[in-house]
């Protein structure tokens, strides 16, 4: 059964409306996710061409459409080059929104095994940050609620040891052999440390060095909440999902690492990159004018 609808000349199934649906629905997961990107202009100059093609193709204007039928057809493959990184975040995107990309939900079909809560005690890495940032002592801390992340710690050292205050704080400490990258923290264990997070390819503002940088990285790659202690300044950072809340109180982390790790969904009450710097401008532009 296939309803049509007439509008005008036009005739519309429900098919027809479902799949402009869901192709909307696609562009526009491409734009978000491309948006910032130089990527977005290359896709936006495929997509006229495209649109020019489609228009071409109507008009039986065969020539023209020979040609662009060409181009397009090299430009697929050019496309898979060019975008590349695109496309492994956007697979990567749609594995971890996915319900199995959860470790536990694998564990409970393969093995009839109990799902386990992931909440802990996060008193150890308050803690830690507490007295790491009192210090000036950067650091960076990826917490996961369903993923022991091996590839990631694996590019680091495995500790798998109970999280404790005084552990965290051994990590980090600028002479310590371990304090350079980041710690993996998995179900109430420092998994590894010393780990190479992958690093934002976004524009992010200048104040944002590499520390920053591989935090927001990570966050746009897996469902993890990063927490980022400044060297600089002292100042504690969050990010999650490409998104990152700056200058937090202890309060806001504790709140935030809780929420993450009983499974609220705190996307929404993270800044996109682009928000915090207008926010910024503005702020410091009010400040200039008082
Ligand atoms: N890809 C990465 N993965 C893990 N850790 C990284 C990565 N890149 C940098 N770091 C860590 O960040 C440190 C450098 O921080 P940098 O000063 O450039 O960043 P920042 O964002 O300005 O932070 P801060 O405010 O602490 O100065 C490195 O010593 C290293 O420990």
């Amino acid at each position: 059964m296939n309803l049509l609808f007439k509008i005008g000349f036009l005739e519309i199934s429900i098919v027809n409306i479902i799949d402009i649906t869901l192709v909307s629905l696609l562009l526009y997961q491409v734009y978000k996710l491309l948006r910032g990107s130089v990527a977005i202009k290359i896709f936006l100059g495929f997509l006229s061409i495209y649109l020019v093609y489609l228009m071409v193709s109507a008009f039986r204007m065969e020539l023209l459409s020979i040609i662009l039928g060409q181009f397009m057809g090299v430009g697929v493959i050019a496309a898979i080059i060019i975008f590349a990184p695109e496309i492994r975040k956007f697979l990567l995107i749609i594995g971890r929104s996915s319900i199995l990309s959860n470790e536990n939900v694998w564990q409970e079909l393969l093995f009839w095994r109990k799902r386990e809560t992931q909440a802990f005690n996060i008193n150890p890495i308050l803690e830690a940050s507490k007295s790491l940032s009192g210090t000036n002592m950067g650091a960076l801390m990826v917490i996961s609620r369903n993923s022991e992340l091996k590839f990631y710690a694996e590019s680091g050292d495995i500790i798998d040891a109970i999280i404790s205050k005084r552990l965290l704080i051994s990590i980090f400490n600028k002479y310590s052999p371990l304090h350079d990258g980041a710690v993996i923290i998995y179900n109430g264990k420092v998994k590894a440390a010393r780990c190479i997070l992958p690093v934002t390819e976004r524009d992010v503002p200048a104040q944002f060095g590499l520390r920053h940088r591989a935090a927001i990285g990570m966050s746009e790659a897996t469902d993890t909440l990063i927490l980022i202690v400044s060297e600089e300044t002292g100042q504690i950072s969050l990010a999650k999902n490409g998104k990152i809340l700056h200058n937090l109180s202890f309060q806001e982390v504790r709140e935030f690492i809780n929420d993450y790790l009983t499974g609220v969904d705190i996307d929404e009450k993270f800044e996109p990159i682009t928000i915090y710097e207008r926010n910024r401008y503005r702020g410091s532009r009010s400040a200039s004018t008082s």
